[in-house]
């Protein structure tokens, strides 16, 4: 008999791996409730990491994998032989992000990332398929259906909606927003943030100060393939499979929204900000 998995896709592995481990996590937490976070956070942790090693494994033997519950793989070597730096094909997984608010009762804001990066892919990302699990939430983006969402409704007040850590927010940004006219939208989970741009219920999501590419992999691949704007905040590429996996800082927003956002952080990073600056033109329906 054919072993199914041979034929299964990339992009498919990736979404059934993410929603799988999504409906582990979500047992988990029904099973150990919320008396004991730290024990909740890290049983968590373990058991959606295990799941993704175990089935990379078994149907991509030949792939090296980069995990952030990984600590043997975070630099060069995967541990089990495939090295992540020589390696034609890497997966990039976050078994669970947004680990806080996973532990905290009744948050929904919270994913499982599981992203391919490709030595020959097109893009300067490298990334060629990806799945952003939403457990909680009760959905799956993937970099073939991202695109198919429906663009949420536009606020009728015209102001940007600019979502951000609710934990380690960037120093800058209570001025950024001030400058352009945001709302911050407080929220766990760069994942969570990043599936609100593509889904529309916030306009922008901006991070700085620390994160590594696990973090961000998976959900840029979805954004980015749903044709939304991905950065670094200089504006320049956002790569992976980097010999250091930090990636401090990201900006992934509404394509009309990127000039005039970068615009305002290459001033706030220089000090130069003028809080009485013009307000960004309110975004348009279309992310392109
Ligand atoms: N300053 C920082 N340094 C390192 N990691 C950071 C960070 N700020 C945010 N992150 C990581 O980015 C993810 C999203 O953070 P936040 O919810 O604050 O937006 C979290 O991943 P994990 O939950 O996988 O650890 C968090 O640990
Ligand atoms: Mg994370």
């Amino acid at each position: 008999m054919v072993d199914p998995t041979i034929a299964e896709s990339d992009v498919a592995l990736a979404r059934r791996l993410a929603a799988d481990a999504g409906e582990l996590l979500l047992r988990v937490r029904a099973d150990l409730g919320h008396g004991d976070p730290a024990g909740l956070k890290a049983a968590g942790d373990r058991a959606a990491h295990d799941l993704l090693r175990a089935e990379l494994a078994r149907c991509r033997p030949a792939d090296a994998v980069l995990s952030e519950e990984d600590a043997g793989s975070r630099l060069v070597d995967t541990g089990d032989g495939v090295s992540r730096r020589t390696a034609e094909r890497v997966w990039i997984v976050d078994p669970l992000d947004g680990t806080r608010e996973f532990s905290e009762q009744g948050r929904a804001d919270w994913a499982v990332h599981v992203a391919l990066w490709a030595r020959d892919a097109a893009t300067p990302h490298g990334l060629v398929a990806g799945a952003v699990a939403l457990p909680a939430q009760g959905r799956v983006l993937t970099t073939d259906v991202a695109d198919a969402l429906p663009a949420a409704p536009s606020p009728s007040d015209g102001v940007i909606r600019l979502a951000a850590s609710r934990s380690r927010p960037p120093a800058f940004l209570a001025a950024l927003a001030g400058e352009v006219g945001a709302e911050l939208v407080p929220m766990g989970s760069a994942g969570a943030k990043i599936a609100a741009v593509v889904t529309g219920d916030v306009d922008a999501y901006i991070h700085a100060g620390g994160q590594y590419e696990w973090d961000s992999a998976a959900p840029v691949a979805v954004a980015t393939a749903a044709g939304f704007h991905a950065s670094r905040i200089d504006g320049s590429a956002l790569t992976y499979n980097e010999a250091d996996p930090r990636l401090p800082d990201l900006l992934v927003c509404r394509g009309e929204l990127a000039v005039p956002l970068l615009a305002a952080l290459r001033r706030q990073l220089a000090g130069t900000a003028v809080t009485s600056g013009s307000p960004v033109p309110h975004p348009g329906k279309d992310p392109r």
